[in-house]
């Protein structure tokens, strides 16, 4: 070959190479690990204890071990749907797209939102899953999104009704609750053939795709913040969930299939931030701790709110990395910790253990 003669064979290979590295996909990535430690790094009214994290990590392996805690956790629990098919799935979204804000503050807890189902009574998350499942029960289609959309079917009074409550204190956000549902009817109607399952589909088996997804398609999941005014913080606390509960309740397979799993963090809720600083994980300052301890209410957006959601998700994110510095071929990941970590914190509340109360901050996002 002259040397002016181009080289046929190397021109093949740059162009095979440049033309898929052009077309393959961007890995989708989520930003919430980016954005807690951010939050981490500059708070002032949340601190990490290195030492009682890693006690933490030791303690929460030792009993996630004991309890023997998987994916197979989420349908252990009583008013979990059991059934591996698309039911399930539309259960899961209708859920989660509701999961948010139980608490009351109501002094007595007898009075407090409650929902009777089978003759038994449910507060908190309990309440919702309770109350979807009673709906069904009666005939009322509350997880199709045909029916959120149909304003002759499903109107405010059928809607009461499915959350009425067993006293006189009703579900909180109300209207924030029915806004949720018939924009998501509206977006699924409008996007992905009326059903959740085209959305995991289009995730195509990436779990921070179908997070990114949903915040960016349906608004009341886009659960963003700002902290100080200096940088946007992405929580995406019900996106999340809602992945994380499929995975779970389908055990990693069929509707539950992510190649990416481990990339979810916990879901910054109100209640892991009280198990963390039960723990002696987070350090309040004492204005915000003496705020916590007296229930006052601390306004959604407000710096200390994004230090108690940023700091509880890179506390975790902590707790992860020990438990795998110590045993390398653990499948514990944030979802799992983040679950057992609820569950014991509800399991606290019932033994009447609960010490020092949650934050009370009142909004969509968690
Ligand atoms: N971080 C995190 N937050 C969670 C859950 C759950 C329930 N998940 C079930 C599925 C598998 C697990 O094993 C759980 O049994 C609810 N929440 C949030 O807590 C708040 C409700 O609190 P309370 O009012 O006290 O019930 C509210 O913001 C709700 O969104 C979780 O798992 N993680």
């Amino acid at each position: 070959m002259s040397d002016d003669e181009p080289d046929h064979d190397l021109l093949d290979f740059l162009r095979q190479h440049f033309q898929k590295a052009s077309v393959a996909p961007a890995i989708p990535e989520t930003q919430v690990l980016e954005g807690a430690e951010y939050v981490y790094d500059n708070a002032i009214d949340v601190a990490l204890d290195s030492q009682s994290t890693r006690a933490a990590a030791a303690m929460i392996y030792e009993q996630m071990q004991k309890k023997g805690y998987s994916t197979k956790t989420w349908a252990s629990h009583e008013l979990h749907p059991q059934a591996k098919d698309a039911s399930t799935v539309d259960f899961i979204f209708t859920l989660d797209l509701l999961n948010f804000s139980f608490w009351s503050d109501r002094e007595d807890p007898e009075e407090r939102f409650a929902i009777e189902y089978k003759g038994k009574s449910y507060t908190g998350y309990k309440s919702l899953v309770a109350a979807l499942q009673r709906a069904l029960d009666e005939e009322i289609p509350i997880t199709s999104s045909d029916f959120w959309q149909n304003e002759e079917e499903c109107t405010e009074e059928v809607l009461k009704h499915v959350f009425r409550s067993k006293t006189d204190e009703e579900i909180p956000l109300f209207q924030e609750r029915v806004k949720c549902l018939r924009e998501a009817g509206q977006v699924l109607y409008e996007k992905y053939q009326c059903s959740f399952t085209n959305c995991i589909k289009a995730a195509n088996y990436s779990a921070a795709a179908l997070v990114n997804l949903l915040a960016a398609d349906f608004p009341c999941f886009n659960d963003v913040a700002r902290y100080e005014n200096r940088k946007s913080v992405r929580f995406l606390k019900r996106a999340q969930i809602c992945v994380a509960d499929i995975w779970a309740a389908f055990d990693g397979e069929s509707y539950g299939e992510f190649d990416d799993i481990d990339k979810l963090t916990i879901f910054a809720d109100y209640r892991v931030p009280q198990i963390l600083n039960t723990l002696g994980c987070l350090w309040y300052s004492p204005l915000l701790q003496s705020t916590i301890n007296a229930k006052k209410v601390i306004e959604s957006g407000h710096p200390w709110e994004i230090q108690l959601r940023g700091c509880s998700i890179w506390c975790v994110e902590l707790i992860r990395k020990e438990i795998l510095r110590k045993h390398p071929d653990s499948k514990i990941n944030a979802i799992l910790i983040d679950f057992f970590l609820y569950d014991t914190m509800k399991e606290r509340e019932a033994a009447g253990q609960e010490e020092i109360p949650h934050h009370r901050t009142r909004s969509i996002w968690y």
